[in-house]
Parts: C-alpha cells; sequence; structure tokens
C-alpha cells in the first residue's frame, strides 16, 4: 500500500459518466482526493475535464455513478448546498464583477454560503451590520492572502487577468473550504502571473485544503500536481503521480495523437 492510499480520503469520485446526445462526455471515471492534496485533471481538448468538474460541482446532473464528500454521497446536490459541505469552485470564464471594487468582490464571497443573510442585510435587520463588518474583516484578510491587500478599494476591472484569477481564488476561499475546484486557473496568464498562481495554490493547498485542478499549462501541471488524472475521449487512461503520468505510453499518445489531429 502506497502512502498516498492509508490516507483519508476527501473526495471520491466514482463511475461517474455523461451522455450528451449519443456522446459519452465522461465515462466511468473514478479517482480519490486526500486533504491537503494537489490533483489534476489534465487531457486533450474536449477529453471531457470541463463536464467532469461540472458534475463534481453540481452544475451537471451525473448520468451514472457517485460523488462523495467527506463520506456522505453529494451527487447532484447544488452548488450552494456544496459550499455548506466545504466544496467551492472557480470558473474559466471569470465570474468577477468588473466595475465593484476588488473588495466588494471578494465580500461577495462571504454572502454565496448564507443565501438568508442577504436579505437581512438589505432590511437592516439585527445582526446584519456585525455580519457585514466580520465579511469586510474576512475579505481584507483573504485579500492579503492572495497578494491584492493594497488593490482593495480598486475597480476590479482595472485589475491585470493574474490578479484577477488569484480575486477569484480569493472569493472561492471565502467560503472557507476543504476542498477547492479550480477550473483553468493560469490560462490567459503571462509567466510571472502563473508563478505567483502556483505559489497561491501551493500554499492553499499547504494549510489543509484540498485541490483539483483543471489546467492546460503542462509545466505548472507537473511542478505542483501531487497526483494527475488524465482523461481522453471522456475515459480515464491514467493517473499517477507527475513523475508516472508523464511517461506513460497511453498519456503520450493520447496527447501525440490530439496534436496530429489539430493538423
Ligand atoms: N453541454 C453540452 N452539450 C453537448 N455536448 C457537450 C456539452 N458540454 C461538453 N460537450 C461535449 O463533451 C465533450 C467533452 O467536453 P469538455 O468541455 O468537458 O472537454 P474538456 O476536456 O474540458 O475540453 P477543453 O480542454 O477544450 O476545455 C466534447 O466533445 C464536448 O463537445
Amino acid at each position: 500500500m502506497s502512502d498516498r492510499d492509508s490516507q483519508m480520503t476527501l473526495l471520491s469520485v466514482e463511475g461517474l459518466g455523461i451522455t450528451f446526445g449519443g456522446l459519452k462526455a465522461v465515462n466511468d471515471v473514478s479517482f480519490q482526493v486526500k486533504p491537503g492534496e494537489i490533483v489534476s485533471v489534465i487531457g486533450p481538448n474536449g477529453a471531457g475535464k470541463t463536464t467532469l468538474f461540472n458534475m463534481i460541482s453540481g452544475i451537471y446532473q451525473a448520468g451514472s455513478g457517485r460523488v462523495v464528500l467527506n463520506g456522505e454521497d453529494v451527487t447532484g446536490m447544488e452548488p450552494h448546498l456544496l459550499a455548506r459541505r466545504g466544496m467551492s469552485r472557480t470558473f474559466q470564464n471569470l465570474q468577477i464583477f468588473q466595475s465593484m471594487s476588488v473588495l466588494d468582490n471578494a465580500v461577495t464571497g462571504y454572502h454565496l454560503q448564507e443565501q438568508g443573510s442577504i436579505l437581512a442585510d438589505l432590511l437592516g435587520l439585527p445582526g446584519s451590520r456585525r455580519r457585514a463588518e466580520a465579511a469586510r474583516d474576512g475579505a481584507m484578510a483573504l485579500l492579503g492572502r492572495v497578494g491584492l491587500e493594497r488593490a482593495a478599494e480598486r475597480e476590479a476591472g482595472n485589475l491585470s487577468y493574474g490578479s484577477l484569477k488569484r480575486l477569484e481564488i480569493a472569493r472561492a476561499l471565502a467560503l472557507n473550504p476543504k476542498i477547492l475546484l479550480l477550473d483553468e486557473p493560469a490560462a490567459g496568464c503571462n509567466a510571472v502571473e502563473t508563478a505567483e498562481i502556483d505559489h497561491l495554490i501551493a500554499e492553499v493547498a499547504a494549510s489543509g485544503v484540498a485541490i483539483l485542478l483543471v489546467e492546460h499549462d503542462m509545466k505548472m501541471v507537473m511542478r505542483i500536481s501531487n497526483h494527475i488524472v488524465v482523461l481522453d475521449h471522456g475515459e480515464k487512461i491514467a493517473e499517477g503521480d507527475p513523475a508516472t503520468v508523464s511517461k506513460d505510453p497511453a498519456v503520450i499518445a493520447a496527447y501525440l495523437g490530439a496534436e496530429h489531429a489539430d493538423r
């Protein structure tokens, strides 16, 4: 039994599958994520990575299989209920409010947690002021954690792309997740911005939060992942540590095949 096998499991994906109009976009995919671990899902374009993410995070209803979080079957559970159980995510397309301040964007992360409190806050009900102050303090601390403290009062739309990506991670952290799903956190970033995101992801994982990552930047994936799951045409074709996966003939063939198909 390897070290990884002996650790407790936080997220267990069990035989997950979905079909779109006859196409098996994801077929019988299983893997596990442990606390504090960085697990990446990779594969050529159209392999099913985003679809898999969408099933795990309750955006798509799985056609088959189960998602188990902390021992509880959470298959198909709505995102806000998953958030309460410790799963939060970011999206490939940024979900930032461009005309709001950086700080207010981070504060919205706190409201995703408790839907009722937004109404209470709008009505000025007792406790809402205290809650708003706590959210502001928490949001400031998160901005410090992602290196955006000094940009707190700036309009989010004026931030560089890499900073926006970090702001989105800060907002997801407001939910105090046990596992954070990141959909292409380095997409569109330059080398310096990618290195900053690398560092942030490693820091979050070191604090005990598990990270599940979909990312095209292979250098980044190989650098930061503890474990890699490889998909091709909706199927898991390999999994293991970066060194093992990068040498796997099936993985090499899938990527070479994709390159030839693009020509
Ligand atoms: N909502 C949908 N309806 C129909 N087909 C879909 C839908 N979403 C994805 N697909 C198809 O499912 C397959 C997997 O797509 P998916 O976007 O999950 O791949 P991916 O690995 O994330 O690709 P990329 O790396 O390009 O983002 C593709 O063939 C895609 O066309």
